[in-house]
């Protein structure tokens, strides 16, 4: 197959493309450039309402097929997404305005492993039984629930679509989903890969378009009895307040500001590497980004000098050229959010140690939404900037002196996705990883990823987990069956 991007991006109904029934499209926009370079449904309700007719329709033939008819076919998007790993990294490229390189090494790759990874699983799942001594014995079916629906950010557009997608389907799953109408492109692709890989019409159905008219009419629709959602706090507080007087299971993974703890006895070199890529990959725009970097006050001086020597070497420019080591964030309201948070921090009182601009490369990109990479200090953990996320290239640098401050700077936010710890104290690495507000830890690394582990947040980070067999579990209603002896 020849995978290329076309200039109109179609839904994906019953195993054909088709225009919104609206007739409407929106603009997509090349964030490195600033042109328009494609188009993109701008759905509603009444696509969504096909999408589901045809999930329904898909619904009794693919749930009750066998675990080794759904490996060959989840197995077979995951071949055919690594054989068109370039044409995918491109087109996520120029749709999010990442490096080329990242895409290619990262994102790629990695929705490959989740079709992977999930197609295995379901040929391990089997179901679990509680013997009464003798009495009765209990067994659990496991069963998918039906129609669920998927909704996903752009920051890692294929990554995280897929990382919904796979679970859902390998359980039996009919799917209604949805991908940012900011960077659709990659959804539409891989439509195109599920095609081609034998999966049955209706089985998967992509509908584009916006949050308030598209997101929303999935997950009011009385007939998609699972959401899992992932994206801001904002739009998971809304998500929730209608399925959950519905009664629908619900996933969500929202928001982080997350703690990157350094103390003095932490391996130095290995910090510091892994700091400028937990501050700044994907331009600062990944939910376990450590925006709030923690230094032991006995090293702040000297991790401080040698972290902006670091970072100044980052070179910011054209997501295409292998010598960009950032690109451009990923549309014109983002770019304008995040300088504006900038602006906020020195209104603050915040110091700008580095960046604090918006870069203008020269040639193809000077229109572009670039950003320097940008470190603040000086501010406590009660200024917004320290309490909010801004998505960016942007950290801020507070200092500790015990331990037990340490804890409390980490813990004093609403959110509670990720935390790193930085030391070579095995116990204290312990306790801190103990007491930490967040549901996941890294000790001495960062996005170091299992698949099989649990995922998700605490506090105003999100509900649920996924990962493993956690994703199995919420696509799948348990039913216990009991039977006396
Ligand atoms: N916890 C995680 O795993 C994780 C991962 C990536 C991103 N995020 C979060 O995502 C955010 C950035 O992504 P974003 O700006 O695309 O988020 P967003 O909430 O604006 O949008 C996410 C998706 O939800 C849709 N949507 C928006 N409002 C909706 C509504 N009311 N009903 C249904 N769908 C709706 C959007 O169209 C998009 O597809 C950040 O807050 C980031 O932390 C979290
Ligand atoms: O931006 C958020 C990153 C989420 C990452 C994952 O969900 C994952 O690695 O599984």
């Amino acid at each position: 197959m020849n995978l290329a991007a076309p200039k109109q991006i179609l839904n994906y109904i019953d195993g054909q493309f088709c225009d919104p029934e609206n007739g409407r499209f929106m603009d997509n926009v090349n964030p490195a450039t600033g042109e328009v370079y494609s188009q993109t449904p701008d759905s509603d309700a009444d696509d969504v309402q096909l999408a589901v007719d045809a999930a329904k329709k898909a619904f009794p033939a693919w749930s009750t097929s066998t675990p080794d008819y759904r490996f060959k076919i989840l197995n077979r998007i995951a071949e055919l997404i690594d054989a068109n790993l370039d044409a995918l990294a491109l087109a996520e490229s120029n749709d999010n305005g990442k490096p080329l390189w990242l895409s290619k090494r990262v994102d790629i790759p990695r929705a490959s492993d989740n079709f992977r990874f999930f197609a295995t699983g379901l040929m391990h799942y089997a179901s679990e039984s509680h013997s009464m001594q003798g009495k009765a014995i209990n067994y659990t079916l496991r069963n998918p629930i039906g129609v669920v629906g998927c909704i996903s950010p752009w920051n890692l557009p294929l990554y995280l679509f897929t990382w919904k997608i796979a679970p859902a389907l390998a359980a039996g799953n009919c799917v209604v989903a949805k991908p940012s109408e900011v960077t659709p492109m990659t959804g539409y692709l891989l439509c195109e890969i599920a095609r081609e890989a034998g999966l049955p019409d209706g089985v998967l159905n992509i509908v584009h378009g916006g949050g308030p008219h598209c997101g929303a009419s999935i997950v009011s629709h009385p007939e998609i009895k699972a959401i899992s959602f992932t994206g801001s706090t904002r739009a998971g507080k809304d998500i929730a307040a209608v399925a959950a007087p519905m009664f629908k299971k619900l996933s969500l993974e929202l928001g982080g500001k997350n703690p990157n703890i350094i103390f003095a006895d932490c391996n130095w070199e290995k910090m510091l590497k892994t700091t400028v890529q937990s501050s700044f990959a994907n331009q600062g725009q990944i939910c376990l980004c450590g925006s709030r970097i923690l230094v032991e006050a006995s090293i702040y001086e000297q991790f401080k000098t040698a972290f902006v020597a670091e970072v100044k070497k980052l070179t910011v420019g054209d997501p295409l050229a292998e010598t960009s080591k950032q690109g451009a964030v990923v549309s014109k309201t983002h770019y304008e959010k995040v300088l504006g948070c900038i602006e906020l921090a020195k209104e603050e009182g915040g110091t700008v140690l580095l960046g604090g601009n918006a870069l203008k490369p020269e040639g193809r990109c000077a229109n572009g939404y670039f950003i320097e990479p940008t470190i603040i200090e000086g501010l406590g953990p009660d200024c917004r900037t320290n309490m909010e996320e801004i998505f960016g290239p942007v950290v801020s640098l507070q200092s500790f002196t015990t331990e037990a401050e340490a804890l409390q700077l980490a813990n004093a936010s609403d959110y509670g996705l990720a935390a790193t710890i930085w030391t070579e104290n095995v116990s204290r690495a312990h306790r801190m990883a103990a007491q930490v507000h967040s549901g996941i830890i890294w000790v001495n690394c960062w996005l170091l990823r299992d698949l099989r582990t649990p995922f998700g947040g605490f506090k105003n980070s999100g509900v649920g987990r996924e990962g493993g067999w956690e994703a199995l579990r919420f696509f799948t209603e348990p039913k216990n069956v009991c039977i006396e002896l």
